[in-house]
């Protein structure tokens, strides 16, 4: 677990309840959820809670954080658009726990119209309890940052 235990979420209509039981969860686990809404289920855009979320974690005020929308796949790309951001979908919890070990992603991303809740919450688990392995890992980290140099 990270120094800091804050954990910021967010997501666009799709996914609202499943959020908010991924709130609860990692509450009851101990971590502080920073829970960004919507709290209404009105069409929303995911690139604005995407970045939102992504803000958050860049500017150190969360450690991680974790994001949904339908697929997933639209919020994640908002988030990896913020600076020093990396953050990968993920639909199992072995590609949960690589992001973390070898990529060092701060970012999880859901889709509530493909995961289940049960499954969602392994996922988080896995993501939230592994930490970045660094040594060549790092290297390859290292060289994603350059490209944003
Ligand atoms: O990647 C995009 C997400 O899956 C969105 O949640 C999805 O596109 C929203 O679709 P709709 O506006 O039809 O609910």
């Amino acid at each position: 677990m990270t120094d800091t235990k804050r954990i910021v979420l967010s997501s666009d209509h799709a996914a609202i309840d499943l959020r908010q039981a991924i709130a609860r969860h990692i509450e009851a686990k101990g971590w502080e959820a920073v829970d960004i809404g919507p709290t209404t289920p009105e069409s929303t855009h995911y690139p604005e809670h995407g970045a939102a979320a992504a803000r958050k974690v860049a500017s150190g005020d969360c450690a991680l954080g974790i994001i949904l929308c339908g697929t997933g796949q639209g919020i994640m790309m908002a988030a990896n658009k913020v600076p020093g951001i990396r953050c990968g979908v993920c639909a199992d919890p072995f590609s949960a726990r690589m992001i973390r070990a070898h990529n060092d992603a701060q970012i999880l991303s859901l889709g509530a119209r493909i995961v289940g809740e049960g499954l969602a919450l392994e996922i988080v688990d896995a993501f939230l309890e592994t930490e970045f392995e660094g040594g060549r890992h790092g290297t390859r980290v290292d060289m994603i940052k350059a490209l944003e140099a």
